[in-house]
């Protein structure tokens, strides 16, 4: 297995391009089953694992592709199955992406019903409710979703309890070419839905409201391949700012929409950092102390669940205590116990943790077992005295491209390894 070995004490400065959106992408690349015409290109795709995952589960179910330089051909014109396998989702539970588009298109589909996840519930039950809605009949079975309409899917209104990305997404791919109007209320606001929106828009699907909360489909009878190009990745955008203002560093992260990280750079701004931005660059120097800033995490415009661990790392080095809270995923600490290794001072009250700050981290062997925790142990180890080995790096690799490589051009002290788990 990879490891990262890290050498904490760098400041981490300079000038880094973002890749593209990772959760934008898998969508994206789920709507290409929407429609047998042609072949999709769509540029700034991330080169990381969940992608190569999801591009393996297209190919599973017969679509044609090639994947260079951050760009993705696909044609789904002679799909051969209409059922994503246990062994594939269990890897990724995004492939869920799979249902709405497998069922519009075909009528049919069997999608596997995603594993445990390793930060707390994750159900289902909205995806399967959209399906319903627009007239499927789903059931489950022997751990699959068995999704089945007669003819086509039909509009509806849909009104969602509560904000979920992947069934907006989900309802959105069904919804665009089901017979007559779907109105979603509550739907989910978030970048990476809007880019599906648009990339669906551009498909030939007609979306009103785009970028608000009550999103009105028209369904078409046709939709067509198109060429696109994938939004930026605000998470990892952030996590690379995080990088600085946790080093005593300074950086600038090109290629991104600093709106869409307003939360994010307001928090950064509480903590003392200066923060810049023009059309699209965001620039961030660390103050000469960290001030203690509270979070909550929250769907989108708020602050994003998958920055709340690397706000924790950052905030084991303020003068002070501050909270945390995530009202997504409210166990979502996996993180904790790991930074406590490193030395950090952060205790889980109920559904909040408390992190005493600041306090001196020293590098040990520490792993996670999600994606966003191994990236804050990553950000510990930047700021750590001596040696941090973060292990089980393939969590890492689900969701940053190059992350090492981009690290070291920013001066860190970085390098994979090989390790052998007893
Ligand atoms: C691939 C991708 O884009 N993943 C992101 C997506 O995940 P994902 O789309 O899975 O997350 P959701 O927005 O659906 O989850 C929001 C909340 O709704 C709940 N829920 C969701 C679906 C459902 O059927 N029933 C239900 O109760 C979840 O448990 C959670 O508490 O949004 C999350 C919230 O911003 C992010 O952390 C993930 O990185
Ligand atoms: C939790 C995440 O992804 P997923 O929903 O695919 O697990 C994430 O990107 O932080």
């Amino acid at each position: 297995m990879d490891k990262l070995v890290i050498r904490g004490g760098k400041k981490i400065c300079g000038s880094i391009a973002a890749s593209g959106s990772k959760n934008s992408a898998l969508p994206v690349i789920a709507a290409t089953l929407l429609t047998p015409d042609g072949a999709f290109a769509i540029d700034r795709i991330p080169d990381l694992k969940d992608v190569r995952t999801f591009i393996q589960l297209l190919e599973y179910l017969g679509a044609e592709t090639s994947f260079e330089n951050n760009l993705l051909t696909v044609s789904t014109g002679h799909l051969k199955s209409i059922e994503a396998p246990y062994e594939l989702v269990k890897k990724m539970r995004a492939s869920i992406y799979v249902l709405g588009p497998l069922l519009a298109r075909f009528g049919h589909t069997r999608v596997s019903l995603p594993g445990g996840c390793a930060f707390g519930p994750r159900p289902v039950d909205l995806h399967i409710m959209v399906m319903e809605k627009l007239g499927a009949t789903v059931t489950i079975e022997k751990g699959f979703i068995d999704a089945k309409v007669n003819g086509r899917l039909r509009g509806a209104r849909i009104d969602f309890p509560i904000s979920s990305v992947g069934a907006t997404g989900n309802a959105l791919m069904a919804a665009v070419t089901a017979e007559g109007t779907t109105i979603l209320d509550n739907a989910a606001l978030e970048p990476e839905i809007e880019c599906l929106c648009n990339f669906l828009v551009k498909m030939g699907a007609q979306i009103d409201g785009i970028g608000t909360t009550t999103l009105t489909i028209d369904g078409v009878d046709q939709l067509r391949a198109v060429g696109f190009e994938n939004i930026f990745d605000r998470i990892e955008a952030g996590t690379l700012l995080s990088a600085a203002a946790i080093t005593g560093g300074s950086v600038t992260v090109t290629g991104v929409v600093p709106e869409q990280l307003d939360s994010v750079l307001d928090a950064f701004r509480q903590s003392g950092c200066t923060v810049t931005t023009t059309a699209d660059t965001v620039t961030l120097s660390a103050p000469e102390k960290l001030m203690p800033v509270d979070i909550t995490a929250r769907p989108y415009p708020e602050f994003p669940t998958d920055m709340q661990a690397q706000w924790m790392a950052l905030m084991t080095q303020a003068q002070g205590d501050s909270t945390i809270i995530d009202r997504i995923y409210h166990e979502r600490f996996n993180h904790i116990p790991e930074l406590n290794r490193l030395g950090a001072h952060i205790e889980i009250r109920d559904n909040w943790a408390l992190v005493h700050g600041p306090q001196e981290l020293t590098g040990t062997k520490v792993m996670s077992t999600d994606l966003r925790a191994s990236a804050c142990l990553v950000l510990a180890g930047l700021v750590a005295k001596e040696t941090t080995e973060v292990l089980r790096v393939y969590h890492l690799d689900r969701g940053y491209e190059a992350i090492e490589k981009k690290l070291t051009a920013l001066g860190a002290d970085i390098e994979r390894a090989k390790y052998q788990e007893f």
